[in-house]
């Protein structure tokens, strides 16, 4: 039995990775954290019933975690809140699956750096989904034919989303630059922007959109777009409860979706 902490429970996120980890027969819900609702049942925001595990602060991370006996950490916060918190779990012993995105570089190294200190095994990725992790491969694979078309990333999200562009949209551009060998990036355009060889980014926050992505690949006279469209946020929690059974047999190391699936 694989014991699982969640960070962020309370959160849209969180609270359906608790319902996806309470479902599995071989995983069990130890510990869940946020920095609201302490004491409050992690069923209640799952909307699963009293599961007797209760929401604790998450100053107290690495005490409640040892107590638990936790193999497995799923964060799904904020950059500023992860690149605080992973550190300490990883440290402490426990395996990772981070979600949040917006993590800087300087961020993510924090992170990278703890990971290997900790000699714990994880899994950073913008995106849990199955079909986006497809998706990336079908863009890598578009890029190499098309590195001299103009390529535009337009992601579209829920209006209460905090960081943008999406981490997806950002690892997008990075597979595309890695293709091509190389190419800036533009966040949107204003006033006389003539178009150079970037790779433009944008995105919309409007109403509940769930998470939307499109590669357009355009020439004269023809264009390719590639699109997902996700329709569920479990999409993503399941592949992170995936993620989080599957990092618990590995050995210590960072690891992608790619890994997990085996892309
Ligand atoms: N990799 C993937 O597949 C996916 C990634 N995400 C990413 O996951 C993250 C969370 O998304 P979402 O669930 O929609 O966001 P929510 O705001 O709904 O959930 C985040 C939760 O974390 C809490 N929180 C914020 N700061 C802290 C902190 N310092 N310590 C502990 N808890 C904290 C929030 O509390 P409060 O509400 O009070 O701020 C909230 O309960 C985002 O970065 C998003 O982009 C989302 C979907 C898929
Ligand atoms: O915040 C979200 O909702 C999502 N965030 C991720 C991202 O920033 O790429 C993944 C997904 O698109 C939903």
């Amino acid at each position: 039995m694989i014991n699982v902490a969640v960070l962020g429970a309370c959160g849209r996120m969180g609270s359906l990775i608790v319902e996806n980890v309470i479902n599995s027969a071989d995983m069990q819900l130890v510990a869940a954290f946020d920095i609201n609702y302490f004491g409050r049942d992690a069923g209640e925001f799952a909307h699963v019933g009293n599961l007797g595990v209760r929401i604790s602060d998450v100053k107290d991370l690495e005490t409640v975690l040892k107590e638990s006996k936790a193999d497995v950490l799923i964060d799904f916060t904020a950059a500023g809140a992860t690149v605080v918190n992973a550190p300490i779990a990883a440290r402490a012993g426990v395996n990772l699956i981070i979600g949040t995105t917006g993590l800087t570089p300087e961020q993510r190294a924090v992170i990278d750096e703890a990971i290997q200190e900790g000699q714990v095994s994880a899994v950073i990725s913008p995106n849990y989904s199955v079909g986006v992790n497809v998706f990336f491969k079908i863009i890598r694979e578009a890029a190499k034919y098309l590195a001299d078309y103009d390529i535009e990333i337009i992601e579209a999200h829920h209006n209460q989303k905090k960081d943008a562009p999406s981490g997806t949209a950002l690892r997008a551009a990075d597979i595309i630059s890695e293709a091509v060998g190389g190419k800036e990036y533009v966040y949107g355009r204003e006033g006389i922007a003539p178009r150079g060889k970037e790779i433009g980014i944008h995105g919309v926050r409007a109403g509940d959109i769930t998470g939307d992505h499109i590669v357009l690949f355009a020439g004269n006279s023809e264009r390719i777009e590639i699109k997902h469209m996700a329709h569920s946020r479990q999409i993503f929690a399941k592949g992170a409860v995936r993620a989080a059974e599957w990092v618990c047999k590995q050995k210590p190391g960072i690891y992608s979706m790619d890994d997990v699936l085996g892309l």
